[in-house]
């Protein structure tokens, strides 16, 4: 709702037009009925019962108490909520007691993969000690024949009273449920589907985003990968799919790997925002702060494997917490600068966050806990990763639409600046240029060129009796006229004022004197119409010269020249070569 308004202040700024406001409201509604109802209504995560008297007791030794009142000895408090437990951070062992009854279900599980150490003890009211370790349930493992007992399922079939000792340096959240063994098989097959459905949507993009890094070599996809790449390896470690694969694997390499991936993925994601909404040149103070943060991103990443994990839970809190923060305020600026891919980043991000959040919430019992709210932080991680997919194709898009207008400018200036503005014929620079290329490639083919040069009479009279305006016009009609007369691969230029030329490849003298005469006859039976429909009669005269070796260009125009001045010397209205002349007409 909060873009939809964004997204409609900036489409039509202030003054939105109200059919604008009534259908965005109506999307607004929508959006946030679909929420809730999504939120609410969605089934529940793990459809168990909480463990019966459930309570935290104020004891952290690493082994039960012992003595005739064990159980007296230890005072206790009954959590407030019995099925989502959230303890927070304990660097000593946290100690839990619950009760089986008899008819309960005879499974209890706790759905925290990653808690370091887990020992369940039942109290023994004949000697008033306590059993040893419970073993846990023994599952086959999703690869290999052998066992694997690294997930905290028990089977508790004697009722009693039952002391969980945790210990862990993450904080300690999870869900502790007595159900049965049909049942945890059952949720953890719902459970695989959906993280296999995740990886293998990451995967998807990865491959897909790779082939684009292959041929595009943008950096953006270079960070994009890294990004994708960690939010998955981070998901892997974080479900506990690792122990999947190998059960013995060690939870504190794990745990390390976890935050090591958490810290490529911030890095990457900061990098990919910065080039992506292009700080370095935009942006310089927002892009000074997502430097300072990368750079806490690598102390974080050394650090992980040297400090003690509770302060490594803090330090990525912070990094967490601000690189949110920086890439919200960033693509928000950027939206503000009209970079229009920035709002797919904005949308991806508030993705991850609102994800995260609702996450939060239910831990805090705000929201229900159910598979929407449980798997919030990747749900919002997907659909993350899909949006800034979006936002990568949209930025190539739109370079690429820069890049087109570019070329087009590029070319629109090429031909200015060989073109004569009045006549839209080529101008004196195309001219040398072209002249300068015809002269090589007739000494090198042997092949003749000729040069045409052609001046109308007297224009200076028709100036100062038509005015410069109408003169402008005749202009246009003679080079009108040289264009039709000519073939499209001869090169009509204008020389300056009222004086033009006509280069001839291949064409012998005899060739362009015809042509030269055909231009004559058109212009003196083609006269200027005037607005007032009076026609004012023009004529030429020209110079016709054929190239010979080894003139320059340079003398090649002159000779031109000369001839021309021949034929105004000889009456005008003619054409004149050094060969011979035509004379028409007058
Ligand atoms: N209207 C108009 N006049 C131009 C332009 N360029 C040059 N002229 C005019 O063309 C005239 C050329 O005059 P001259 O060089 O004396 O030649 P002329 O009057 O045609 O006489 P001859 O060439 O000897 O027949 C000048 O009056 C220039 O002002 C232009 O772009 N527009």
């Amino acid at each position: 709702m909060v873009y939809s308004y964004a997204f409609r202040r900036h489409l039509y700024g202030s003054q939105a037009p109200p059919w604008a406001i009534r259908h965005h409201v109506l999307i607004d509604l929508s959006c946030l009925a679909i929420v809730v109802a999504v939120l609410f209504f969605s089934p529940a995560a793990f459809a168990n019962q909480p463990v019966s008297h459930l309570q935290l007791m104020d004891y952290h030794g690493a082994l039960p108490p012992t003595g005739d009142n064990a159980l007296e000895s230890v005072s206790a408090t009954p959590l407030p909520d019995q099925q989502n437990i959230n303890l927070g951070i304990n660097i000593e062992p946290v100690w839990l007691q619950f009760k089986v009854e008899a008819g309960d279900p005879p499974i209890v599980q706790l759905n925290n993969p990653l808690i370091h150490q887990i020992a369940l003890h039942r109290y023994l009211p004949e000697t008033s000690t306590f059993s040893a370790p419970i073993q846990r349930v023994a599952f086959t493992p999703l690869l290999g024949d052998e066992l694997g007992r690294w997930r905290p399922v028990f089977e508790l079939t004697e009722p009693g009273t039952y002391w969980l000792k945790l210990s862990s340096p993450q904080a300690l959240r999870f869900q502790l449920s007595q159900t049965t063994l049909p049942q945890v098989n059952s949720d953890w097959r719902g459970f695989l589907l959906g993280q296999g459905l995740y990886l293998g949507m990451l995967l998807g993009l990865l491959v897909y985003n790779g082939v684009l890094l292959r041929f595009l070599k943008n950096s953006n996809y270079f960070w994009y990968l890294g990004f994708v790449g960690s939010s998955a390896v981070y998901f892997f470690l974080q479900k506990g799919l690792m122990f999947e694969l190998v059960p013995a694997f060690p939870k504190l390499v794990n745990e390390a790997l976890l935050f090591t991936a958490l810290s490529i993925g911030i890095i990457s994601a900061l990098s990919f925002c910065r080039t992506f909404l292009m700080l370095p040149e935009q942006d310089r103070l927002m892009d000074r702060l997502f430097m300072v943060f990368i750079v806490f991103g690598l102390v974080c990443l050394v650090g992980t494997w040297w400090l003690p994990g509770h302060v490594s839970v803090k330090m990525f809190s912070v990094l967490g917490l601000g690189t949110m923060t920086l890439f919200c305020l960033a693509s928000w600026r950027a939206l503000q600068r009209r970079f229009r891919p920035a709002r797919w980043l904005l949308m991806g991000w508030s993705a991850l966050i609102v994800g995260c959040l609702v996450f939060i919430l239910s831990i805090y019992g705000v929201l229900p806990h159910n598979l929407v709210t449980y798997y919030g932080f990747q749900f919002g991680s997907a659909l993350e990763s899909l949006l800034l997919s979006v936002a990568l194709a949209d930025r190539i898009n739109l370079l690429r639409r820069e890049r087109e207008t570019l070329v087009k400018e590029k070319l629109r200036f090429a031909t200015m600046s060989v073109t004569d503005g009045l006549t839209g014929l080529y101008n004196r620079r195309y001219l040398n240029r072209h002249l300068d290329e015809s002269v090589q490639q007739a000494r090198l083919q042997h092949q003749p060129l000729s040069l045409v040069m052609l001046d109308i009479d007297h224009f200076k009279v028709f100036n100062d009796r038509w005015g410069h305006l109408l003169g402008d016009k005749a202009l246009q009609h003679f080079a009108d006229i040289l264009v039709e007369a000519v073939c499209e691969e001869d090169a009509v230029c204008r020389f300056g004022g009222e004086e033009f030329t006509i280069v001839l490849r291949h064409q012998p003298v005899q060739q362009a004197l015809d042509v030269a005469e055909r231009i004559r006859t058109m212009l003196r039976t083609t006269p200027l119409m005037t607005d007032a429909n009076q026609a004012i009669p023009l004529t030429c005269t020209i110079g016709v010269v054929q190239y010979q070796v080894p003139e320059s260009a340079k003398a090649f125009i002159a000779r031109a020249d000369s001839a021309l001045y021949q034929g105004k010397e000889g009456g005008r209205d003619r054409v004149m070569s050094d060969l011979m002349t035509h004379q028409g007409s007058t």
